[in-house]
């Protein structure tokens, strides 16, 4: 039995409809989901907005390693293509896992550069943690404390300042 926090972006094509799509995929795992921002390219400005949201998701016969396989299969549906040359660069639909619990609860910790846990580059995110902490407050980043104290520091300031909500979009279907 595995949880795990993953973070949604589109900026090529039907963006909301990548990020629909991306719920559908993943399906009953799928326990909560967040609203969609617009938010700046973070990393590589060289490119359009992005949607971002973030859904948590458990399953009692996922792996930790299962969730990457799982983001990888969100990505193929949307046709995503590597660029090589960009490492932040535009896409179709790009999935990372943040962080990943195991049945205790216990944040799971992994150095290795295929499944790197938590997710690198997750603190310096504000389009990762705003939408995180929409939909689970007290959440930790292990490593970094608690999402709020980060959103509340100087350092994402500027880049929470940026972002969009998007209430006209929702990633799940009301009808
Ligand atoms: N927590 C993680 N979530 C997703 N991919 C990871 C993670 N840790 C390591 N990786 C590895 O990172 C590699 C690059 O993934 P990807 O192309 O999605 O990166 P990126 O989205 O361009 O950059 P970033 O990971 O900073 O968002 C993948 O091959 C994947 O195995
Ligand atoms: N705003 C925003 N910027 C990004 C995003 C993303 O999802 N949202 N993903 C990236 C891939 O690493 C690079 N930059």
């Amino acid at each position: 039995m595995t949880r795990a926090v993953l973070s949604l972006g589109s900026n090529l094509g039907d963006r909301e409809g990548h990020l629909r799509q991306a719920v559908r995929v993943l399906g009953r795992c799928v326990e909560r989901a967040s609203g969609i921002y617009e938010t700046p390219p973070w990393g590589d400005a060289d490119q359009p907005a992005y949607l971002n949201a973030v859904v948590l998701v458990s399953d009692p016969a996922a792996a930790p390693h299962d969730w990457l396989q799982r983001a990888r299969a969100v990505e193929t549906a949307a046709l995503r293509v590597r660029d090589p040359e960009r490492r932040f660069g535009p896409r179709t639909m790009d999935v990372d896992v943040i962080v990943v619990r195991d049945a205790d609860g216990r944040p799971v910790l992994s150095a290795d550069p295929e499944l790197t846990l938590p997710h690198p580059r997750a603190h310096l995110r504000a389009f990762v943690l705003r939408p995180w902490h929409d939909i689970e407050p007290a959440a930790e980043l292990p490593g970094h404390g608690p999402i709020a104290a980060l959103l509340a520091g100087p350092a994402l300031a500027a880049d929470l300042a940026a972002l969009s909500p998007r209430p006209d979009l929702a990633l799940e279907s009301t009808a």
